[in-house]
């Protein structure tokens, strides 16, 4: 363990995660953490006890070198906002520890999921280097932000998920998707300004601004976005596809091969604005955001110290 990138370490555990799992993760963690006592300089864990305690949490860190999430993208998000109202040069890095459904930006560092011994063995054996992160309205985002079906699929997952636990991950994701695509829609109408650019005026049924590849519990939607290539990558369509098109492209979705239909646009960004002229869904890293009048997006190039396997 000479080499373990950790220091003094912080353990934030959402016990809520992964359908409960995230309880006894945050057990594992602490029985690891006591009997490898060189892979830290010692080490605390808090438990988070609701929604936005971990943003707290992580805020307070700066004597820390290290904080670990253990839990979904959903604590990650809040981990990742906590850590930006440190100062940059006391800021400590972010590791995960994957406890999750859905688990993507496990995928995007290629974090063990769901398997607490894997992911800090991972982490003692790893190493640090700067990740970036997305921001839209003063929000950052670790993975994904995305509007209109897309995010209406993720939102109702979130909501499937609380009433029946026998699925999870892609397979909700899936299972919602088509129940929300063989609906239909017009699209809502939307203008984008990619990178200062004269807006684009499109009716929008997929809008993906993506930090890593997938969202969803794994489906590829921006397969050539990378956390470490300083841009965010776009995924949007041009046009209206009939229904059953609109299904053939969510399929294909899943291993990014969406991508070359001639209606669906990839790009690479520093930044952009959106307006809707219509309420749409939102979802950022999983999690609902607020319908807003105008969303301004940037990329944060090197914004966080991630350890990396
Ligand atoms: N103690 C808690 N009890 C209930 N909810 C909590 C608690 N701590 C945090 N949360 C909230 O739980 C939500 C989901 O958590 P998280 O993302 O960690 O797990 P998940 O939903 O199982 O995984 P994924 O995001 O990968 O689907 C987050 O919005 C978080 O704020």
């Amino acid at each position: 363990m000479a080499h373990s990138p950790l220091g003094r370490t912080l353990v934030i555990a959402n016990p809520a995660a992964h359908s409960g799992k995230g309880a006894t993760g945050a057990e594992f963690a602490r029985h690891f953490l006591t009997s490898y006592a060189s892979a830290t300089k010692g080490y605390e864990i808090r438990l988070t006890a609701s929604m936005g305690d971990a943003v707290n949490i992580a805020a307070s860190a700066a004597s820390f070198d290290s904080v670990l999430a253990l839990g979904g993208d959903g604590v990650i998000h809040e981990i990742a906002n906590g850590l930006m109202k440190i100062a940059p040069d006391r800021r400590p890095a972010l590791g995960i520890i994957p406890m999750g459904s859905g688990n993507d930006y496990a995928r995007t560092l290629g974090m063990k999921p769901n398997n607490v011994e894997g992911a800090l063995a991972q982490l003692v054996r790893g190493h640090i280097m700067p990740v970036e992160l997305g921001l839209v309205n003063g929000e950052y985002f670790i993975e994904t932000l995305s509007f209109g079906l897309d995010a209406a699929i993720a939102l109702d997952t979130t909501t499937r998920r609380a009433h029946d636990t026998s699925q999870e991950g892609e397979a909700l994701f899936f299972t919602s998707g088509l129940r929300i695509l063989s609906a239909g829609s017009k699209g809502y109408a939307c203008s984008v300004s990619f990178d200062g650019e004269k807006p684009l005026e499109l009716r929008e049924l997929i809008l993906a601004f993506q930090v890593g590849p997938t969202y969803g519990g794994g489906f590829k939607i921006c397969p050539d976005a990378s956390p470490i290539d300083g841009k965010l990558t776009a995924c949007y369509n041009s046009k209206i596809p009939s229904i059953p098109r609109l299904l053939t492209l969510f399929l294909l979705a899943k291993k990014g091969r969406h991508v070359n239909s001639n209606i669906i646009k990839q790009r690479h960004l520093d930044r952009a604005v959106v307006t809707f002229s219509e309420p749409v869904p939102v979802q950022v890293d999983g999690e609902e955001l607020p319908y807003a009048d105008k969303y301004e997006v940037h990329v944060l190039p090197k914004a966080l110290r991630v350890i990396m396997p």
